[in-house]
């Protein structure tokens, strides 16, 4: 290569890295009306199971939540975990039975579940957190009255059926939590959940249907929900009909349609939004920083649940 040539070259070479540059800080600037907008807001995010499936997302997942934090927003994690209980479960032999989505939970079942959900998986992002700062606590429902449970069944094909020590939220006390968010604290909360009818009980609690009653208590200004899928479809598997956003009603007659799996999530939006809670989100957790793009870009990402009100969005 001659003098002349390698100079062109080196000046090919710097100007595509002043391009690469700018690209940056056009990506910082785009985020900054949304970081005004929510500077402050309660965000609750629910991360599934099925979405902390390997150890690049799962980093990926704790560096979004800091950065919503060191934003200047307040989240607040409730984790799921049914396929981490369903491989503690494998190991000791003793099976994994769902009805409606929800797991069949005998006193065996049920020790495994808190064991998982509280000693392993809670620890576990409370350690990723952490790895960005002393920020994050790990509570379950049992800490300071958190949550209050009552059992539940499950209709399937119009026949009831008990699942056993299966419970709904049905009293919130989000006192622990906010004292960990006016500490600067980011909650990471796992959902077990005492029984009201029995004391020493102990209930497992859908994280969806955890999730919206916690945001509901908390006022919160978003739901996100993360999954294993892009958001919710309106004819499932029909992969041209993923909805964008969907106000309530919708929602709600979408119900009669969805599978097991997106039964909670899509109740979930609906119980949050009809609590008050502005809009709720099911976004694809696979995708690695799917929180950070559907918090801080336009287009956001996933389904968007709102209120059917015209212009209550503050999307
Ligand atoms: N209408 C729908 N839109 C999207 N997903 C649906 C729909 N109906 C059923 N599903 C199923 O719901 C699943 C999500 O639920 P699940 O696997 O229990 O998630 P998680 O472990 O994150 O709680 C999707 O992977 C998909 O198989
Ligand atoms: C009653 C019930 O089904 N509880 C769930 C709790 C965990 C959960 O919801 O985890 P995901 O969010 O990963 O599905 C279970 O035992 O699997």
């Amino acid at each position: 290569m001659t003098p002349p040539e390698r100079q062109a070259l080196r000046g090919a070479i710097d100007a595509a890295a002043l391009r690469v540059a700018q690209s940056k800080a056009q990506t910082l600037v785009e985020a900054l009306p949304w970081l005004e907008r929510f500077r402050g807001a309660l965000v609750v995010v629910k991360y599934g199971g099925n979405a902390m499936t390997d150890d690049a997302l799962k980093a990926a997942f704790a560096q979004d939540v800091a950065f919503l934090r060191f934003a200047g927003l307040r989240p607040v994690v409730v984790h799921g975990g049914g396929p981490q209980i369903k491989g503690m479960l494998d190991r000791l032999g003793l099976e994994s039975e769902f009805r409606g989505g929800l797991r069949v939970t005998t006193p065996e079942v049920m020790d495994v579940v808190r064991m998982v959900l509280t000693g392993q998986v809670g620890r576990e992002l409370v350690g990723l957190l952490n790895q960005h700062g002393p920020v994050a606590v790990g509570l379950s429902g049992e800490d300071a009255g958190l949550f209050g449970a009552r059992r539940r069944g499950v209709t399937v094909d119009g026949q009831h059926h008990d699942i056993g020590l299966v419970g709904d939220v049905v009293e919130v006390d989000p006192g622990a939590v906010l004292d960990l968010l006016d500490a600067g604290r980011i909650p990471v909360v796992s959902t077990i959940a005492p029984d009201l009818d029995e004391d020493g009980q102990v209930l497992n609690v859908n994280a969806d249907t955890a999730a919206a009653a916690l945001a509901a208590a908390l006022g919160a200004r978003k739901l996100v929900v993360l999954t294993d899928v892009e958001g919710v479809y309106a004819r499932w598997p029909d992969r041209g009909s993923l909805l964008s956003e969907l106000r309530v009603s919708a929602a709600r007659e979408l119900l009669t349609t969805v599978d097991a799996g997106m039964i909670p999530k899509l109740e979930a939006c609906i119980r949050a939004v009809e609590s008050g809670v502005p809009q709720a989100h099911v976004v694809d957790g696979r995708q690695p920083h799917s929180l950070l793009l559907e918090v801080f870009t336009s287009e956001g990402i996933g389904t968007m649940v709102l209120p059917d009100e015209e212009g209550s969005e503050d999307a």
